[in-house]
């Protein structure tokens, strides 16, 4: 059963792909732009302290199989792995630099996220992609480098986001109360995982991604529709609805 929230957040943590980014621009955008230059940048930063890194931990967790197949296996699978993640990161730095990539957030994202802070809510990201991805992606959006928006960006280095250890480390490293944290995501496995750890959670089912929304966490379809359900500003003018429909 759906619960209505009760309580006013003071922090919202953010998942990335299906929450603020399009799935489909990390699955036909950021994806195959790494697996195309993952095998160049092995070769060319065979000495880089990150790559080498990376490359050891990949041999560890499969011990026996060439790293560039297991990081290519990987790949096809969508494996949250951190050397896969880290390895990527570094192949995307080259494409936001270089002016390949550009982040596409959603129109929503920006205007309510600017809104929650300037009302003085801490804003955090969660993603599987490395904290130095993340770190890309708000800084290389369409509407420019909005990274000052985040307080902090936790990646996998405090576990997998289906896990509700990883939200209790969230909490231990920051301070947080759990009930005060709302997170956001598409996927109804992590939102299990940060309820069990206490925090209150809300599905983001944008029908532009397809995304199926479960039976028994809150549902919106935007982060606006989200910031209302939970009595935030919402960042739209007033009046504009921005989306209601969440389900019974
Ligand atoms: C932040 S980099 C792109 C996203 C990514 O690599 C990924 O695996 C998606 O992870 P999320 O936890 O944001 O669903
Ligand atoms: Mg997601």
């Amino acid at each position: 059963m759906r619960e209505i929230p009760s309580h006013t957040p003071r922090v919202v943590l953010l998942d990335i792909e299906g929450t603020t980014l399009p799935v489909a621009f990390v699955h036909k955008v950021l994806f195959p732009y790494a697996r195309q230059c993952l095998p160049t940048l092995l070769q060319q930063r065979a000495t880089d302290p990150a790559v080498k890194e990376a490359l050891a931990q990949t041999r560890q967790m499969a011990p026996g199989v060439d790293p560039l197949e297991q990081l290519e296996r990987w790949m096809a699978e969508d494996a949250k792995v951190a050397p896969l993640k880290s390895l990527q990161g570094l192949c995307w730095e080259q494409g936001y630099r270089q002016g390949d990539l550009v982040a596409e957030l959603y129109p929503d994202v920006v205007p309510c996220l600017r809104a929650l802070k300037a009302a003085g809510l801490v804003l955090a990201v969660y993603s599987s992609g490395s904290e130095p991805a993340q770190k890309l992606i708000y800084g290389y959006t369409r509407q420019g480098d909005v990274t000052d928006l985040f307080s902090a960006f936790f990646d996998l280095r405090v576990g997998g986001k289906k896990e509700a250890a990883s939200y209790r480390t969230i909490l231990d490293e920051t301070g947080w109360q759990a009930a005060d944290v709302v997170f956001l995501s598409d996927v109804v496995a992590e939102l299990d995982a940060a309820a069990q750890a206490g925090l209150q959670v809300c599905q983001i089912a944008r029908p532009e991604d397809g995304t199926v929304a479960g039976t028994h966490h809150p549902v919106a379809v935007s982060l606006p529709d989200a910031a209302r359900l939970f009595g935030l500003p919402t960042g739209l003018p007033a009046g504009q609805p921005g989306g209601l429909e969440r389900g019974a």
